[in-house]
């Protein structure tokens, strides 16, 4: 295992820098390759500049080699198109799932061995271990941390030539390792959304790529209510942004997105965050992708998440011939969105995961019906 160059992706922030950190403590040939995904159209909100020095300076106080490359091409093409063309269909993406599978653990990986290295390594909250003839994904250590939602998608290929440094230790540990260590990163700020897009707007960045398109705002009985300003910059189960005043006959209390009609231009609301609307016990998937290669049975139970932060629901799982999900969960669940991934875990093992096609939550499964 301990052979040969192995490349750690510095981010410049504090989880990579200690990946990096622990890896030339153990005596590893370590060197740091930093991708710059997207061009930075000069609005003043790019962090990757800063980056780019934090992760310079990092490799730098670590004594290791710096490489930098420009994937913004690949990223266009491989991430950011796809996650547009699924906004635009009305669904809601989950683009880092994708940048995983395109990128960190493909362009990345290919450029990585370009380089010289066998192997390559993150500063990912997730753990791989090598089990009965194959390699698993494991959760990170750290619950309130555990990446392996985003890392679902990767296969034997992938997990054999990676390394997650950190995935057994707490958060707390790798800022203190970071401090102890003087690493220009340790105090740093974690990032928080999606990259690309960082701390500013997300409607605004989204309305340069898919400009507004007004239409009604209705309730499920289809009382008109208010007008929104484009279906795909809401998301089943989302409160914020809707212009709606007084409703006669209904109480002040908030609204929330149950449903949106693509085609006819209209989003559909009601009221409380638990609504019945927006509930669902089953939902069907896209074909799914298996960690090991292949699902563990055509039909078994094990736990789910359809969002990043949501608890582990129990669930029964049925593979069809074609590798899509039909997904049935204990208990209904609330908000889940096309678009999303559905991803299974036995105990700390993550199996691998789908993007949810369709729930039979009562509004979308009326509107697949009218549409069909
Ligand atoms: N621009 C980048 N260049 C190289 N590697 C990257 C880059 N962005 C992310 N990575 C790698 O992917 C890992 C997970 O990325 P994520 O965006 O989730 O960052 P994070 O959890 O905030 O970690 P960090 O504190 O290292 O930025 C990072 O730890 C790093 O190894």
């Amino acid at each position: 295992m301990s052979g040969g160059r192995i490349i750690v992706g510095v981010s410049g922030g504090v989880d990579s820098s200690v990946a990096a950190l622990l890896l030339v403590r153990a005596g590893r040939d370590v060197a740091g390759l930093f991708m710059q995904n997207w061009e930075d159209d000069g609005s003043g909100d790019c962090r990757a500049e800063d980056d780019r020095r934090d992760a310079v300076a990092v490799c730098g106080r670590l004594g290791i080699p710096f490489f930098s490359r420009n994937f913004a091409k690949e990223y266009w093409a491989g991430v950011f198109e796809h996650f547009l063309a699924e906004y635009r269909a009305g669904r809601t993406p989950n683009p880092d799932v994708l940048c995983n599978r395109e990128i960190k653990f493909k362009t990345f990986l290919d450029e990585a061995r370009a380089l010289g290295a066998e192997r390559i390594a993150t500063g990912h909250y997730a753990r791989v271990d090598r089990h009965g003839g194959r390699w698993r994904l494991l959760r990170g250590v750290d619950a309130g941390k555990d990446q392996s939602y985003f890392l679902h998608q990767l296969g034997q290929a992938q997990l054999a030539a990676t390394e997650f440094p950190i995935g057994h230790l707490p958060k707390a540990e790798v800022r203190r390792l970071a401090r102890e260590a003087a690493l220009p990163t340790h105090a740093k700020k974690d990032s928080t959304g999606i990259c690309f897009i960082g701390e500013r707007d997300f409607r605004g960045f989204l309305a340069q790529y898919l400009p507004a398109r007004r239409g009604e705002i209705r309730t499920v009985e289809g009382q008109r209510v208010g007008e929104h300003e484009g279906v795909f910059y809401y998301t089943l189960g989302q409160r914020e942004g809707l212009q709606i005043g007084g409703v006669r006959g209904r109480p002040a209390a908030p609204w929330y997105v149950v449903g949106k009609d693509v085609a006819a231009n209209v989003l559909y609301v009601d009221q409380g965050s638990d609504s019945p609307w927006l509930h669902s016990s089953t939902l069907m998937s896209e074909p799914a992708h298996w960690v090991a290669g292949a699902p563990p049975a055509t039909r078994f139970e094990c736990t789910a998440k359809t969002r990043y932060r949501q608890a582990d629901e129990p669930c029964t799982v049925r593979v069809g011939d074609d590798g899509r999900l039909a997904v049935r969960f204990d208990a209904p669940q609330r908000a889940v969105t096309p678009g999303q991934s559905v991803v299974l875990y036995a105990g700390e093992e993550c199996l691998g995961g789908a993007v949810i096609e369709s729930t039979d939550a009562p509004l979308e499964r009326q509107l697949r019906e009218r549409a069909a």
